[in-house]
């Protein structure tokens, strides 16, 4: 299968780089006006263009990944070489409804297998969890976008109504995440750990909490009742951070993303 992937930044670069490490079997192109972004994807072997045109023209799957005050540019420069009955568009690209694209996509009343992908920049080391909306798309070319999105990470196929929580949640949910392990280092530091160490101790607990959580019927809340000794030392950390306004903080914070 051949893949055209317009921008080679954050996005377009992880998907290309990320599909070329797993291994994957996709003939790929990635399209950028400028040949910085471009130069270490041609190292891996990838081909390059700086034409987007040139970039769609063979491709089964052309994945958009410019930012969103561009797309529609693009959209009008691809739109005329793009063949509906064959190609499948997937848009990266956060806060631009699907009717938008259908109506900058649209070409003598036909639109091409349009949806809209919600990755994040965990696709360089495999562990996205991405997010696909069916915006005028059968079941055939969903499940090709969602076996390129598989070999980055996980995918899950959701409504548009869900796509503002879900970008929330996982695509800005990475920077909460590092948000939280840069916290918690700098607590470690000032308890006396160098910086180095704080981190490996922080993300190996992570990683451990995260393995409590993901066998069948683990839920937070009981997995921290196991930790918090009565009368104990967790429980004072905890309401401390609580009463610092904790769970209501990052509430608000994903609340504050989706509006
Ligand atoms: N970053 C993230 O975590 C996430 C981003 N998104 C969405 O992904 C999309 C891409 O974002 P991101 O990768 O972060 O942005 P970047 O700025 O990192 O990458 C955009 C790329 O598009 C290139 N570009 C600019 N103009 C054109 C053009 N006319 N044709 C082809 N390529 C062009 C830029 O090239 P140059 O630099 O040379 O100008 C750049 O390499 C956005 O719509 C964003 O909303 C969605 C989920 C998560
Ligand atoms: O902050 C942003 O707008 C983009 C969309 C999701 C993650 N980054």
């Amino acid at each position: 299968m051949k893949i055209a992937v317009i921008g080679a930044g954050a996005m377009g670069g992880a998907v290309a780089s990320g599909l070329c490490a797993a291994g994957c079997d996709y003939k790929i192109t990635v399209s950028n006006p400028s040949a910085g972004h471009l130069k270490p994807l041609k190292e891996m072997g990838i081909a390059v263009t700086s034409d987007n045109t040139v970039a769609v023209r063979d491709a089964d799957i052309v994945i958009l990944a410019v930012k969103p005050w561009i797309i529609e540019s693009v959209i009008a420069e691809i739109r005329p070489v793009l063949d509906y009955s064959r190609q499948t568009v997937a848009a990266i690209v956060a806060g631009v409804p699907g009717r938008q694209l259908c109506e900058w996509f649209l070409k003598d009343s036909e639109l091409p297998q349009l949806m809209i992908v919600m990755p994040n920049t965990a696709m360089e080391v495999g562990s996205s969890m991405t997010f696909i909306v069916p915006v005028n798309a059968g079941e055939a070319s969903v499940s090709a976008v969602e076996g390129i999105f598989n070999s980055l990470g996980t995918s899950m196929v959701i409504d548009e109504a869900h796509l503002p929580a879900a970008t929330a949640l996982a695509s800005c949910g990475i920077a909460y995440a590092m948000r939280y392990v840069r916290a918690s280092v700098e607590g470690g530091v000032e308890l006396g750990f160098k910086a180095s160490q704080a981190q490996q101790i922080v993300l190996e607990t992570l990683k451990g909490a995260v393995a409590l959580l993901q066998r069948p019927g683990s839920h937070p809340e009981s997995e921290i009742d196991k930790v918090t000794t009565p009368g104990g030392l967790t429980i004072r950390g905890l309401n401390e951070m609580e009463h610092a306004g904790f769970t209501s903080s990052v509430v608000r914070g994903l609340k504050a993303c989706v509006k």
